[in-house]
């Protein structure tokens, strides 16, 4: 345990446990039995093999006070609930269809993006605050529609709430010791965010009328209604095997919310970082948009399918700078035999995704930036390939990743398209920052600034 207390990040501490004990390691933290998963067969026989064994989460001081008793989707334990809830998100909330369906809220959320940055005038500008700033609306009017006025004070008290799921909690390797929850300070912290999230998604709510037929929605009607009117429309319907209450609609909002925003962004800021180490990577994918889109004012969706390069840039940014490094973690229903370990039910299962992307026995060269490693190269982030697996695998994989990749690819896209990119004076490309920070999330530690100057005239709004 004292190892993961020394404030460095636990991705990086395991990894170098994992170097000295295997890629199967037993950790006894506190009262816990964990096993840490550092390689891609481990991986595969865990998420694979032997899926519906580790198909749930374990409970959590967070999981129960933030997420309304573990009822969100990504928190919740295997089981009727968890299917049932999934189902909902990837069939009515993040099919295909409705990502397509965001495709005007994404144009305008990039033209406010574009704007604030031609605004800066050749001076620095915080492009991680404002890549956050995009995801933050972008994901609140998926939520909440378009016309949402409560979406700023959402996003600020969930940034709250995202901190305090992030915080490293030692009560949590003491289950039997209820006082310890009191005594961090955590449980009190968290029940005043609750509160707060809870009247605001009340009033949310309240003022979501049912706008449409809640047997049917058209394209047309899909396109105004976010995720709070779409789930309010399943409620509404009540042909759910376990029919929704109001706190597991909240609880799902929450959930898309804090799964979708930072890690993100976060994969957004790491791309311009990498971009801006590596001036060939920046140039190649420049001259590909610029030369597909050929003095377009305005870029769509349609133009991504042309833009191999831009893609690889995203697949390099994901496997080198793993956003979830260690995914979620899981717990096992039963005993079961891993390799050639015992592994007692009820062990919790962590897994180093971060470690995998980064080892030399699967990647050359696994610390340089180089998407061209992905040429001419099938390996995908689909779950498959258990040495790159960004998104997780087997039942529990994120159900958000066209929604993520397509806000993604668009924004670099549009960032590169519109303008050049330079580093404030005095700084150098060598000295960035690649420290990541402690948390569910691997952000940058450092905010990036940089200096962005017009390449292609932006759209008139
Ligand atoms: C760069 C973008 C994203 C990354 C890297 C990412 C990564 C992940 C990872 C690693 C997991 C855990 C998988 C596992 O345990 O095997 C996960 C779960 C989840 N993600 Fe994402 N995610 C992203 C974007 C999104 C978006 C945009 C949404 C929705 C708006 C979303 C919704 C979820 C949900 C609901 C879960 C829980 C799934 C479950 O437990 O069944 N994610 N994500």
């Amino acid at each position: 345990m004292h190892h993961l207390l020394t404030g460095q990040p636990p991705h990086r501490v395991l990894q170098d446990l994992s170097r000295r004990y295997g890629p199967l390691m037993h950790l006894k933290l506190g009262e816990l039995n964990v096993i840490v998963v550092s390689s891609p067969e481990m991986t595969k026989a865990i998420t694979m093999t032997h899926d519906i064994n580790f198909a749930s989460r374990p409970d959590s001081t967070a999981g129960r006070i933030l997420t309304y008793d573990n009822t969100n989707i990504a928190f919740a334990p295997y089981g009727g609930y968890w299917r049932q809830m999934r189902r909902i998100c990837v069939i009515e909330l993040l099919s295909a269809q409705r990502v397509k369906a965001f495709d005007p809220i994404r144009a305008e959320e990039l033209d406010h993006l574009m704007m604030r940055i031609s605004a800066s005038n050749g001076s620095a500008i915080n492009i991680t605050r404002e890549l956050l700033r995009f995801t933050n609306a972008m994901t609140s009017k998926a939520a909440f529609g378009i016309e949402c006025k409560q979406g700023t004070r959402f996003i600020s008290t969930a940034k709250r709430l995202l901190e305090l799921v992030s915080a490293f909690n030692v009560a949590d390797f003491f289950p039997s010791l209820s006082f310890m929850e009191r005594l961090t300070g955590l449980r009190s912290r968290m029940l005043i965010v609750r509160a707060e999230i809870d009247e605001i998604l009340d009033e949310l709510i309240d003022s979501h009328e049912m706008k449409s037929d809640v047997n049917r929605c058209s394209e047309e009607e899909m396109e105004k209604e976010g995720i709070l009117d779409a789930l309010l429309r399943v409620k509404t319907r009540g042909d759910m095997e376990l029919p929704l209450t109001m706190e597991n609609v909240k609880s799902v909002i929450l959930d898309l919310f804090l799964a979708g925003t930072d890690t993100s962004a976060t994969t957004l800021t790491w791309a311009m970082v990498e971009i801006m180490r590596n001036p060939m990577v920046m140039q190649k994918a420049q001259e590909e948009i610029r030369h597909a889109l050929k003095n377009k004012t305005i870029i769509e969706e349609e133009d991504l399918k042309d833009l191999h390069y831009l893609k690889l840039v995203i697949k390099e940014t994901l496997r080198l700078h793993v956003p979830v490094t260690m995914l979620l973690p899981r717990e096992a229903k039963e005993a079961c035999k891993i390799g050639e370990y015992e592994v007692p039910a009820g062990t919790r299962v962590m897994i180093n995704a971060w470690a995998m992307a980064r080892d030399p026995k699967y990647w050359e060269n696994p610390e340089s930036f180089s998407p061209e490693r992905f040429e001419n190269n099938t390996m995908d982030f689909k779950g498959t390939n258990y040495a790159f697996i960004p998104f997780g695998a087997g039942r529990r994989m994120c159900p958000g990743i066209s929604f993520g990749v397509a806000n993604m690819e668009i924004a670099l896209a549009q960032l590169l398209y519109y303008f050049n990119w330079k580093l404030p004076d005095g700084i150098k490309a060598e000295e960035l920052d690649m420290n990541e920070n402690v948390g569910v999330t691997a952000s940058r530690k450092e905010d990036l600034y940089l200096i962005a100057t017009p390449y292609a005239p932006l759209p008139t709004l």
